[in-house]
């Protein structure tokens, strides 16, 4: 029999590893393990952990749909991993590959509790658009990519001649195993599964998306105050959508080209995280002691006296939710205006934001300050409030969140407050001098 580990795949259908599964023709048992350390400081009370948990309640009830078992663990994969294969006979664990430091320790210490008890493991790459190693054999390069735009043109000729299609194999059609799980009493969850909201269905969102504002995406992506983007995002991390499913309903409707550059780009990111070595140590090999934690707390609370910056930041602790023309200025303005490490405004990224991805988050926060392989220059330092006026040119996204500026005019309400803790134009120029350091340290 196998065991097939879910992990950020919380779905039913079009997986890799439900595709080796049938492939096979074998027995299989399923689990999701809910991982304390994933959790840590209360994580299940926080925008990104309740996202997870509402797409595991999910999965939860679409197994039972099916009528197939679906176990729930809750412990450090290895001691799960350890006490299953104690008890059952399996000869081969299935899971699909992650890229964070963390899930490569992870995984190699579950590799190592399979040889003990003398199973394969297996990891299948799912969440990317392209097949790594294919697609460097492709490009003949020697070396990775390192700028987007000629990796951008390389992955869609790599997906023309090699496409990825969604796969027709869903839960149904596997050999589900109807074993029941003895786990101990360490193994329960401390929690209901219950106490978290089920994830609404993202095909729907998907459908109405591509069928509609797909069009208008290119034009229209920046003016957060119209909700041009699709919000699949959340689905997606917890892998209750797959990029597959997004990609080939997107790739033959007229003008979806920015909104699959999107997706490529997530790609790149991944892509980055396998192989730039220092993807997840720049702050190490950057002196950043030039930069300090002064002003963290006023930026985290939406009290920095810049209109855009603490609306989107109310926004973000409310709900989770932040458009990405927010969180790239919020992310610069933290950075550069604010002269704060990245790494701050990233963990606090971690906890608050609904679609948090450790991968896509760093390489995007390390972009706004303008380190690592693909950043912005150091000099770039948008300025917060000339881009609220042309992104949200009625102060309309101010005002839901700002109520206290709503009594303000159209060109009043973008102005900095006559508190706010910084002088734009003073705090770029400082800024400049300070990352212009900070990137020849390297
Ligand atoms: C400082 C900062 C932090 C970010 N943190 C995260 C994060 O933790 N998790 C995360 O998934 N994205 C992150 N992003 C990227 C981006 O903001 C979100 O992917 C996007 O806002 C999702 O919105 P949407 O669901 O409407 O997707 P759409 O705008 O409809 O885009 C479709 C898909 O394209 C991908 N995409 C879009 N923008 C980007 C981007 N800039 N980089 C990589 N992929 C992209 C996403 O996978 C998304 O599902 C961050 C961006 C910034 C500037």
């Amino acid at each position: 029999m196998k065991l097939f580990i879910h992990r950020k795949d919380l779905r039913t259908h079009d997986l890799a590893g439900f595709d080796y599964l049938k492939e096979s023709g074998a027995e299989s048992l399923h689990l999701l393990i809910i991982d304390p350390f994933l959790l840590r400081k209360h994580r299940e009370k926080e925008h990104s952990g309740i996202n997870f948990l509402g797409h595991a309640h999910r999965l939860m009830r679409q197994y039972h749909k099916h009528q197939r078992e679906l176990h729930i663990a809750y412990g450090k994969p290895e001691d799960v991993l350890d006490a299953i294969l104690e008890q059952y006979e399996i000869d081969e664990v299935v899971a699909h590959r992650d890229f964070t430091p963390y899930a490569r320790e992870r995984d190699r210490k579950l590799a190592h509790v399979a040889k003990q008890h003398g199973a394969e493991f297996t990891l299948l790459l799912d969440h990317m658009m392209i097949h790594v190693e294919p697609f460097t054999d492709f490009t003949g390069k020697d070396g990775y990519y390192k700028v987007f735009s000629a990796f951008h043109r390389k992955w869609l000729d790599f997906l023309d001649t090699n496409p990825n299609p969604v796969s027709p194999v869903s839960l149904g059609e596997l050999k589900v195993s109807k074993q029941k799980l003895e786990l101990s009493e360490q193994f329960k969850l401390p929690f209901a599964m219950d106490d978290f909201k089920p994830a609404d269905d993202p095909q729907s969102k998907l459908e109405q998306f591509v069928k509609g504002k797909i069009k208008d995406y290119g034009e229209e992506r920046d003016y957060y105050a119209i909700d041009p983007s699709s919000e699949l995002n959340p689905h997606l991390v917890a892998g209750a959508l797959s990029v597959r499913e997004m990609y080939s309903s997107a790739i033959d409707r007229e003008q979806s080209e920015e909104w699959i550059r999107q997706i490529a780009f997530r790609d790149f990111y991944l892509y980055q995280a396998i192989y730039d070595e220092n993807y997840f140590q720049y702050e190490k090999k950057y002196d950043l002691s030039a930069l300090d934690d002064r002003h963290f707390e006023a930026w985290y609370k939406g009290e920095t006296g810049i209109p855009v910056i603490d609306a989107s930041m109310r926004q973000l602790n409310e709900t989770g939710c932040m458009h990405n023309r927010l969180r790239i200025l919020s992310a610069m303005f933290l950075t550069k205006n604010l002269q704060c490490p990245f790494t701050l405004g990233e963990q606090y990224f971690r906890r608050k934001l609904l679609d948090y991805d450790n991968i896509i988050n760093r390489g995007n926060w390390m972009w706004c300050a303008s380190l690592g392989v693909n950043a912005s220059p150091y000099f770039r330092v948008v300025n917060a409030v000339t881009q609220s006026a042309k992104y949200d040119p009625e102060g309309d996204y101010i005002r839901q969140w700002l109520p206290e500026l709503k009594h303000l005019s159209a060109k009043e309400i973008h102005q900095p407050r006559p508190d706010a803790i910084v002088d734009l134009k003073k705090s770029r120029a400082a800024a400049i001098d300070v990352y212009k350091g900070i990137v020849n340290s390297l």
